[in-house]
């Protein structure tokens, strides 16, 4: 008898201004994995046959020991001593998610390939254990932690003894050998420590809507890492620290505080940085604010970006406008989205 279940996890926003790598907001635009195991077929490439809907399509690998969903999946698998998908595994992949825009894509990925471990494997595992497993592969906490557990929500990587920590360092190719299935040595992977995140979930005003603003040109988070400084000064750390800790709850009041909200947006860590690679980021950024755009409450890049992300609870077209007129003077076309919070996080639907 075949079995057949539908895995949902939501995009993300990670970082919103001074959390940078700590505060992630789940956001309602969801990849979905709809699975089926039928071992009345055979004959099926190991065992797993994957087919594609929506963003990335036409680019991203179907065999199972490249694409990052399953080959999450098998890492979960081997380290519970499965070594393959049972055959046969059908996974339909339905993406609306745009990649590589700085809404946790691959966040996403991640948490679809856990939970689809844990849904073949019958594991019985608890979100934060899929959590560890998550955060071997996407190794900053925002946006897989966004995903997985739904809303805002901040987090913290736990300080690890010695030994634990030498696993969790462990580079990213032993825990997810590419392909995966190629070079098999057949050596369980490298297990995650337990607990190694933890996080808070936050309130959040119902009236706040995120407005994306999303280019047509790709940013790999890794790319926009690498600009980001090895040090920062007291002054700046201090800077985020301040506005992080007023946000938080700042965007749970209502009505919201506009003026408070814009200010604890600012960041000094990262959007700075950045500005090279996402043309006009400074000038949008400066452009918009509660003064000249009634209903703005706040405005950052998305995570990595390029996506800009605006905090609202009104006039969002006229907030759009500005925001693609300025992108496209700097020769940057762009689609635009009303995102709500995505409260429920990462779903199993049987
Ligand atoms: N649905 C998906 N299936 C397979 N791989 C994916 C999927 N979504 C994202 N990825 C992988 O993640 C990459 C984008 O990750 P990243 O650079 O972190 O950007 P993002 O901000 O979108 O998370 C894609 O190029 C692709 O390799
Ligand atoms: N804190 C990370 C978040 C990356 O998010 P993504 O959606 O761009 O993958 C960072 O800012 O690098």
């Amino acid at each position: 008898m075949p079995r057949s279940f539908t895995i949902k996890v939501p995009c993300s926003s990670a970082n919103i201004g001074p959390g940078f790598d700590v505060v992630g907001l789940a956001l309602s635009i969801w990849l979905e994995l709809r699975v089926t195991v039928d071992e009345t077929v055979s004959g099926v490439s190991q065992n797993c046959e994957i087919t594609y809907e929506g963003e990335g399509a036409k680019d991203l690998p179907r065999e199972a020991d490249s694409n990052l969903i399953t080959r999450t999946a098998l890492y979960v698998l081997k380290c519970h001593d499965i070594r393959s998908f049972p055959a046969t595994t059908f996974v339909h992949i339905i993406n609306p998610i745009p990649l590589g825009r700085g809404l946790g894509s691959s966040g996403a990925a991640v948490v679809a390939g856990v939970m689809l471990a844990n849904a073949i494997g019958r594991f019985g595992l608890s979100r934060e254990r899929m959590m560890d497993y998550c955060l071997m592969i996407e190794r900053h906490p925002d946006n897989v932690t966004a995903a997985m557990m739904g809303g805002f929500v901040g987090s913290y990587l736990r300080e690890l003894d010695p030994i634990d920590m030498e696993r969790k360092e462990i580079p990213l190719s032993e825990v997810l050998p590419e392909p995966a299935g190629g070079l098999d040595t057949g050596l369980r992977p490298p297990e995650p420590p337990y607990g190694i995140g933890h996080h808070i979930k936050f309130g959040w005003a119902k009236e706040v809507k995120a407005i994306a603003i999303i280019p047509n040109f790709e940013l790999s988070t890794a790319n926009s890492r690498s600009v980001l400084p090895k040090t920062y000064t007291a002054k700046d750390m201090i800077f985020n620290l301040q506005r992080l800790a007023v946000l938080t709850t700042a965007l749970t009041r209502s009505p919201p505080d506009a003026d408070l909200i814009y200010q604890a947006m600012q960041d000094k860590v990262h959007q700075p940085y950045r500005k090279t690679l996402i043309p006009g980021l400074t000038e949008i950024l400066a452009s918009v604010t509660p003064k000249s755009h009634p209903g703005l409450l706040g405005i950052c890049l998305s995570g990595a970006g390029p996506t800009i992300l605006a905090l609202a609870t009104h006039n969002f077209d006229t907030i759009a406008t500005e925001i693609l007129a300025r992108f496209s003077k700097e020769g940057v076309e762009c689609a635009w989205k009303v995102l709500e919070p995505a409260y429920n996080g990462a779903e199993h639907i049987e």
